[in-house]
């Protein structure tokens, strides 16, 4: 039996979902919604020995990971979590695991299906769990494999199963039966694991797929903080208040991605329309038009639009929305920043000008960006702090690469032009919380108000 640390939703029908994770009690900004634990993750092939195979925490220059003996392809921080690993699947896999992964059949894997193939393999390692599973006819949420077994399928039809890593012998007709059943599942239940919104790995969550459904404007998102020796865990924070009885939804994809992008995928990976206030608004105002050409009179008037639209205007007094939807008051001439291009060449141009220069158009670029942000995602969506606070050492950088032309006025305006980006990040990114490693956005903004009240150091990423 495996107990969430919290759990402040239930089932209730949903129209076409099956069913919806309907929250308890009210939650506040910022409050965990669930809290469950993984039954197998794997880490991504650039994590390792860089991460614990089995929690996942990054060793971060202190951490002493021990490298299995056996196989030499697997990193733990410390006894505990080897011998978890060993227990669960590992000693079932050590003996073969590098011929496989040098297999031509799992080289012939795209990077995702080797993951998931590695994962597979792991799930079956031991496959006494889902046989009592497959044979009871009762599922209950504190047993993660009736959960596991009661999740909905997903809408690949080819019957593809990967490659898997068994011992000799284990390989039968009944365990190729058993992984069908199981692979059926992966693609529109399993999460991405991210550390500071990058990808580190998948996982299985069984209670968290059996509950939360998708939505491009969620009011809920998962993280996964790591700790040695502490089972990796899911936890759903509720981005804005949620009243009991609303239904709490978390996001499959990135909501920012275009609107036909997100609906193939979500058609494809997990078989529904999304019919989202996002998408209903975008369905309505397509095709969209291109935006006018970077470096056009017309597109420095429809971003400066923009900025005044979602922000405000005052590129010194940034104001973010609360607006849950501010997408649907966006006016029309507007409806090309929707447009597939318009996205990829701003966050292209801001990256590119931020580290290059100059870091006056760098700022210009990214309030755009930002602006934009507040426009598509719901507020206190996490990659809006991570933007201010890319902004906010744009900006520090631009004061610390001053000469001594500079006028010190136009430099303190400057210095509070980058606390201010600090203040819009700790607000949004302390809803969301800490998350993954140690160290990161929220410790990164700590550090850079240590730099900006004492001594001048521009930034590197
Ligand atoms: C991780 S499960 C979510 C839990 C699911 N509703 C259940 O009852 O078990 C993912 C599946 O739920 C359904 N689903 C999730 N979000 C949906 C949405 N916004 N609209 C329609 N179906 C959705 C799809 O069938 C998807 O493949």
């Amino acid at each position: 039996m495996v107990l969430p640390e919290v759990l402040r939703v239930r089932l209730a029908p949903h129209p076409t979902a099956r069913d919806a994770a309907v929250a308890v009690v009210p939650a506040k900004a910022g409050d965990p919604i669930a809290i469950v634990p993984a039954l197998s993750t794997v880490i991504s092939p650039d994590q390792k020995s860089w991460r614990c195979d089995q929690c996942g925490t990054a060793s971060m220059g202190f951490l002493n990971l021990r490298r299995c003996s056996g196989c030499a392809s697997f990193w733990y921080c410390g006894t505990i979590c080897q011998n978890k690993a060993w227990k669960a699947h590992h000693r079932k896999i050590c003996k073969n695991h590098d011929a496989f992964v040098a297999s031509p059949e799992y080289q012939a894997l795209t990077a995702h299906d080797k993951m998931d193939a590695l994962l597979l393999s792991q799930m079956l390692a031991d496959p006494a769990p889902w046989w009592n599973a497959s044979g009871s006819a009762e599922y209950s949420l504190s047993d993660p494999y009736t959960t596991f077994l009661h999740l909905l399928k997903g809408p690949r039809v080819d019957g593809f199963v990967p490659p898997l890593c068994l011992p000799p012998g284990a390989a039968t007709a009944e365990t190729a039966a058993l992984a069908k059943e199981l692979y059926s599942r992966f693609g529109n239940n399993n999460f991405v694991v991210q550390d500071h919104l990058n990808s580190v790995g998948h996982g299985v969550f069984p209670l968290a797929s059996r509950f939360f459904n998708h939505s491009c404007v969620p009011n809920a998102a998962c993280k996964y903080p790591t700790q040695p020796e502490k089972p990796l865990t899911m936890e759903v924070v509720a981005l804005r208040d949620i009243a009991a009885g609303e239904e709490v939804t978390v996001p499959y994809l990135d909501p920012a991605l275009p609107y036909q992008t997100r609906q193939d995928a979500l058609r494809a990976n997990y078989g529904f329309q999304c019919g989202c206030r996002l998408c209903l608004f975008q369905r309505g105002i397509e095709p969209v038009a291109s935006p006018p050409q970077r470096g056009s009179e017309e597109l420095r008037d429809m971003e400066t639009a923009l900025r005044a639209f979602a922000l405000g205007g005052d590129e010194h007094a940034v104001r973010l929305p609360a607006h849950p939807a501010l997408f649907e008051t966006l006016p029309a001439n507007l409806h090309p920043i929707f447009h597939e291009s318009y996205l990829p060449s701003l966050s292209e141009l801001f990256s590119k000008l931020s580290h290059e220069g100059p870091f006056v158009d760098a700022i210009e670029a990214g309030i755009t960006q930002l602006a934009l942000y507040a426009v598509v995602y719901p507020p206190n969506y996490p990659q809006i702090g991570m933007h201010a606070l890319e902004l906010g050492k744009t900006v520090w950088n631009l004061v610390c690469t001053a000469g001594p032309e500079a006028a010190a006025a136009d430099i303190k305006v400057r210095e509070e032009q980058a606390e201010m980006f600090l203040d819009l990040a700790d607000e949004v990114l302390n809803v969301y919380g800490e998350e993954g490693d140690i160290c990161g956005p929220l410790g990164e903004i700590r550090v850079l108000r240590d730099m900006m009240s004492g001594r001048c150091d521009a930034v590197d990423d």
